[in-house]
């Protein structure tokens, strides 16, 4: 897959069959999405997915409260495990929310991507002011030569439905349903900083991360069984998110204790995926009974990923 950071950087051949969104989780949905494009990609037509970003809520109205399940990174990346030609990420600004619909359609879509179809839903309004709708791009099609495909209401249902229920399901501590309509186990990137140096005195030495896009979501407050791949060997470990009570600690933190596992990460950019959670975060009288909460939840992992890997 080729990725373009702007819709002029891209250079179309024969034409192309494209589709634009936001596929934030690129979850089953939007998979169901992408397999309509490459099925409609015959005659040497090229495969397109137009993407913004900032996300025009970022933008438009300022919106630093919205979470998502991908970093643009992370979309790049799920994406590129696709058969989809192209990629393109538009920086998303104020100028470019203020061209008409037929200058989007006319100078963009025909003339940088010189589309022969596009798969869109029902509902999807576009140009300054959202003032252009369906029936007008089937217009512009006809005008210009290219067909629409429409995304019926059911599978728009099940699109925005799922991305909605995939960040409440994670915002609730539901990991289970999360990773079902994801198909994959959410995972988020950080890099491992300096904690207050207390886990390796309960023989519990934790890893603590700092994600540094603000916008992604973190899930609920908890502890889960995770996986990373450290080194090239993958380890499972135990996350906590809290404010650990237990210690007087106020702020969040996010920690993993790996398993059979003792080398330094200070510094280290690691990928963590939660596969499932253990129990809700509680606040215990001493570190004493903490380790031996630990102990427990060391138990619950191991027999999870026991019961994983013999595929029961
Ligand atoms: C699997 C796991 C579960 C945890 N559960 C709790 C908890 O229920 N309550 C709590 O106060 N802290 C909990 N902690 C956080 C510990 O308080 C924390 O790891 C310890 O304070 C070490 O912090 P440090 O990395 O800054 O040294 C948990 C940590 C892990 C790894
Ligand atoms: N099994 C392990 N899991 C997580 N981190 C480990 C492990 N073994 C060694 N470490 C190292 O120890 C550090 C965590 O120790 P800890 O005493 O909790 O200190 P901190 O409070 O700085 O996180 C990690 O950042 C990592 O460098």
């Amino acid at each position: 897959m080729k990725i373009f950071n702007s819709i002029d950087d891209f250079t179309p051949g024969n034409g192309t069959v494209m589709t634009l969104g936001t596929f934030d989780g690129v979850h089953l949905g939007h998979r169901k999405i992408i397999e309509r494009l490459l099925q409609s990609a015959h005659g040497g037509l090229e495969t397109l997915i137009l993407t913004f970003f900032p996300h025009p809520r970022m933008v438009l109205q300022d919106d630093n409260d919205i979470r998502l399940l991908n970093t643009i990174g992370e979309k790049c990346g799920l994406l590129a495990e696709t058969t989809l030609d192209n990629l393109v990420i538009h920086p998303f600004d104020k100028n470019f929310s203020r061209l008409t619909a037929e200058a989007f359609v006319k100078d963009i879509l025909v003339g940088k991507f010189n589309i022969r179809k596009i798969i869109i839903g029902y509902d999807h309004r576009f140009g300054r002011n959202r003032t252009a709708d369906i029936n007008d791009l089937i217009q512009f099609g006809e005008a210009y030569g290219f067909e629409v495909e429409q995304i019926s209401p059911i599978e728009i249902d099940e699109i925005a439905i799922s991305s909605t229920k995939i960040r409440n399901a994670l915002l609730s501590g539901d990991i289970a349903l999360a990773n079902q309509y994801l198909g994959y186990e959410y995972f988020f990137s950080g890099t491992v900083v300096r904690g207050r140096q207390l886990g390796r005195t309960i023989g519990y030495p934790t890893a603590n991360f700092h994600i540094s896009e603000t916008y992604k979501l973190i899930p609920a407050i908890g502890i889960y069984v995770v996986r990373s791949i450290v080194n090239g060997r993958m380890v499972y470990g135990m996350m906590s998110i809290g404010t650990n009570p237990t210690v007087g600690g106020t702020t969040q933190t996010i920690e993993v204790h790996y398993f059979d596992f003792q080398d330094d990460l200070y510094g280290a950019d690691i990928t963590v995926s939660i596969c499932c959670k253990i129990r809700d975060e509680a606040h215990f009288e001493s570190l004493e009974l903490l380790r031996q909460k630990l102990d427990e939840d060391r138990e619950f992992s191991l027999r999870y990923i026991a019961s994983r890997s013999s595929g029961s």
